[in-house]
């Protein structure tokens, strides 16, 4: 390990003079990189989807779908919004100030350390790399450990194509993580749980580095079946897609578990069935389309979270598991115990618990009751219950009739509040993420207010207090002497 800090503090060395030179701050620079990254992709479509089947037995069109194809569209709208970002933006003062005038300009932090998940191991690194060069910081990328092949791909190929003395890229786990919270950086942008949060966050502290926290929690699906009755296939598919089609539910943003109204809750689990079979076929292992489990660890602690007798009890559809080939097939769990382990983590495997709720209209107790979650979505078309929704809950987002799709949509602010998280990137979010915004005053010479100065007097006193209310007639009087106060 001694090696690896001497490693990460000659690259730490390297970026910053890289930074001072000020090199990255070119938009022209900025352009390339952004270029670079979309033809890094374009070129290695067959590798990276390889490198995710290895990590992950991702599909290659779900692997082009939240990965490849995503960075190109995130990289394409940052390369073609980019001077529209970088331009100043005047703020009109009040009269109070004239003749000054004021702007905003973002500046880049310097530069950013960005650890990344496994579960979108490509995006998720890319992703925030778009928007740290965007803004034209140096950067430090770590990919997750349990994604090696990834890991692997973005270490070797990302300096065949972009400016290796900015960009850099190091392997390897939390002992390497480690040594690289202990140094300084500008910013610190992390995905992962919210367990390794804290430490990321308490490491920040240290330097008072500025923090975006990407973290998960248990996306609650509210189905109002009331409302949607008539669309209830493509609220069925939607579900499905969200719980099993997207990394076999290893998402931050995956639907954790349905509430619905006992009544309906059969219904729902007749109508996920026949879903089920249609996107996977009758033996799902063997689908291809089913992404795996991403290790035995994690395999295990579902495994856990599983054989509670409580939640085995409550299996209504699928449950079988294979170690060997980390696979856990489509579960649907009905009325699993609230206080069991799989309702109060995040499941972050293909096992959905339906809770069942007398009234819908609980579902927002239910909610509150638990930490904020990452996104919430509802099936209904009852505006009385989404006011409340959006009233009354707080989450990173809420998404109606839909689910995760949220993220796809880079005009929408991607991040978590409380527990999922802190901060939000995703298009312009990411560019302003990764930027300080510096306030720019440029103020006049040519007058001067003397009851900005003292020595202080009853005049001075109420000019200041007509000045805080901006009330110009008044301010008038008093100069002219025609009021007093
Ligand atoms: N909000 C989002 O965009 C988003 C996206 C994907 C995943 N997630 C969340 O991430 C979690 C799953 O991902 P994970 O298992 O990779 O998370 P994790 O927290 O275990 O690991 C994330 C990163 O932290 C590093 N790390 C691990 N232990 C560390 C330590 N002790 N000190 C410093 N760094 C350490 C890892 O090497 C990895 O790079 C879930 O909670 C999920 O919801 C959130």
């Amino acid at each position: 390990m001694e090696a690896m800090k001497e490693t990460v503090e000659e690259s730490l060395r390297e970026m910053r003079e890289t930074f001072a030179s000020g090199r990255t701050r070119s938009v022209k620079w900025r352009k390339t990189q952004l270029g670079a990254i979309i033809e890094m992709v374009k070129d290695n479509e067959d590798k990276l989807c390889d490198v995710l089947f290895q990590d992950l037995g991702k599909h290659s069109t779900e692997a082009f779908r939240d990965e490849l194809g995503f960075v190109i569209r995130s990289a394409t709208t940052a390369l073609n919004c980019l001077d529209k970002w970088v331009v100043p933006k005047k703020t009109s003062l009040p009269l109070l100030f004239y003749p000054a005038k004021g702007k905003v300009l973002s500046e880049p932090y310097g530069t950013v350390l960005v650890l990344s998940s496994w579960n979108f191991p490509i995006s998720l690194s890319l992703d925030p790399l778009i928007g740290a060069i965007s803004a034209g910081n140096t950067v430090l990328l770590k990919a997750s450990e349990l994604s090696p092949n990834a890991s692997a791909f973005l270490a070797k190929t990302i300096p065949a194509y972009l400016d290796n003395k900015a960009i850099k890229v190091i392997e390897g786990g939390p002992d390497v993580a480690t040594i690289l919270l202990k140094q300084q950086w500008d910013k610190i942008f992390f995905t992962g749980s919210p367990r390794i949060g804290k430490v990321i966050l308490a490491a920040a502290a240290e330097h008072l580095t500025p923090v975006t926290l990407e973290l998960g929690g248990k996306c609650p699906t509210i189905v109002d079946h009331h409302s949607v009755s008539k669309d209830m296939k493509s609220v069925v598919k939607r579900i499905s897609g969200g719980k099993w089609g997207s990394a076999s539910g290893q998402a931050c943003i995956s639907v954790d578990y349905i509430l619905i109204e006992k009544s309906f809750a059969s219904s729902l689990i007749d109508m996920l069935k026949p879903v089920i079979k249609s996107f996977f076929g009758e033996n799902p292992k063997e689908s291809g389309c089913l992404s795996r489990i991403v290790s035995k660890q994690h395999f295990q602690r579902l495994a856990r979270l599983l054989n509670d007798p409580g939640v085995k009890a409550s299996i209504v559809y699928g449950g079988s598991m294979d170690e060997d080939k980390l696979y856990v097939e489509p579960t649907i769990l009905l009325d699993p115990p609230l206080d069991s382990e799989i309702m109060n983590e995040e499941i972050f495997g293909p096992i959905l618990p339906i809770i069942t709720l007398r009234d819908i209209q609980e579902s927002i107790g239910f909610i509150k009751s638990k930490p904020k979650p990452l996104a919430i979505y509802a099936f209904t078309n009852d505006e009385n219950l989404k006011t409340r929704i959006l009233s009354e809950t707080s989450s990173g987002s809420v998404t109606f009739n839909d689910v995760m799709i949220q993220y796809m949509c880079d005009a929408l602010p991607f991040g978590g509040v409380g527990q999922s998280g802190i901060g939000r990137y995703h298009g312009k979010y990411s560019f302003e993420c990764f930027s300080h915004d510096k306030a720019i005053m440029e103020g006049s010479l040519a007058m001067d207010l003397e009851a900005r100065y003292p020595p202080w007097n009853s005049f001075k006193l109420n000019f200041i207090r007509l000045a805080f209310r901006e009330d110009y007639f008044k301010l008038v009087l008093l100069m002219l002497g025609i009021i007093k106060k």
